[in-house]
């Protein structure tokens, strides 16, 4: 992946925060609310591994070639209409992405990108919010605040199939959560960056926790890391 385009310098060191877990635990939704409350840029990452696996698929590749989706990340650039596509959102594509995410090219591909991001937020906010499987312990591993945000297997499915409902994909309940598993398990497994919390991160199971209350125990930890406090 080329890199960004011109974002503002910040003269500071920016404030890194870094949220890792397993699909649909609810990182997304988190790392969004944390970054309008600390005004910082939020980027998931995810959507570059997507990208990636549907490029593959779309030049009628396998994203398990290693070669094809090494050329898909090295093609990929910020400004890339495709990071904008709601067919991102399927899971074909979740299923592409974790294929094209165990190869080492990719992930060196879209290294560069996600700590410019992460140095050099966009629009020169004063700290970022990375959200991905391998935020705290490899793109960022000195990032201020680390949280690993986990939940049941279970209770991610039903997440993930209520909001692909509501996005109008269709999907089959028995299918996502089968799909969730396959993706859990080669995302723990593989060889480079597996899913895993770092050692110092902060590790938050959402099974019996709404988005209100992961917030506040978020706000909490990174308050508690940096002394920052969310913007009233
Ligand atoms: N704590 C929570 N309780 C219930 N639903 C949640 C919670 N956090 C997120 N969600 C919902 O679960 C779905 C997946 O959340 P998302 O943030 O996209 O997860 P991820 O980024 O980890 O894949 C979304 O529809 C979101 O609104
Ligand atoms: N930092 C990251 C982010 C995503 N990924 C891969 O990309 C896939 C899709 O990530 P995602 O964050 O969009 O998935 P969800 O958590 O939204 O379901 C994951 O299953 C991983 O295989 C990764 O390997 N490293």
């Amino acid at each position: 992946m080329t890199q960004p385009l011109s974002n503002q310098e910040t003269p500071a060191r920016a404030v890194v925060v870094a949220i890792d877990g397993p699909a649909a635990s609810g990182k997304g939704t988190l790392s969004q609310r944390i970054a309008d409350a600390f005004g910082f840029a939020h980027l998931d990452t995810g959507v570059l591994y997507r990208a990636v696996g549907v490029s593959v698929l779309r030049a009628g590749g396998d994203p398990a070639d290693n070669a094809a989706a090494a050329r898909a990340a090295y093609e990929l650039h910020p400004e890339h209409p495709i990071l904008q596509e709601v067919a991102l959102r399927t899971d074909e594509a979740a299923q592409a992405a974790s294929k094209v995410a165990a190869v080492p090219e990719v992930r060196a591909a879209l290294l560069d990108f996600q700590r410019r991001f992460a140095t050099h937020p966009p629009g020169g906010a004063p700290g970022a919010v990375l959200d991905g499987r391998d935020i705290g312990t490899v793109v960022c591993p000195d990032a201020q605040a680390k949280l690993f945000i986990t939940a049941s297997v279970e209770v991610r499915a039903e997440r993930r199939l209520k909001e692909l409902q509501r996005r109008g994909i269709p999907a089959i309940s028995s299918d996502v959560l089968e799909d969730m598993k396959a993706r859990d398990a080669r995302d723990s497994q593989r060889a480079v960056a597996p899913l895993r919390p770092a050692a110092d991160a902060f590790v938050l199971d959402t099974s019996a926790l709404d988005a209100d209350q992961v917030f506040s125990m978020a706000v909490a930890h990174i308050g508690s890391k940096t002394g920052l406090k969310p913007k009233a």
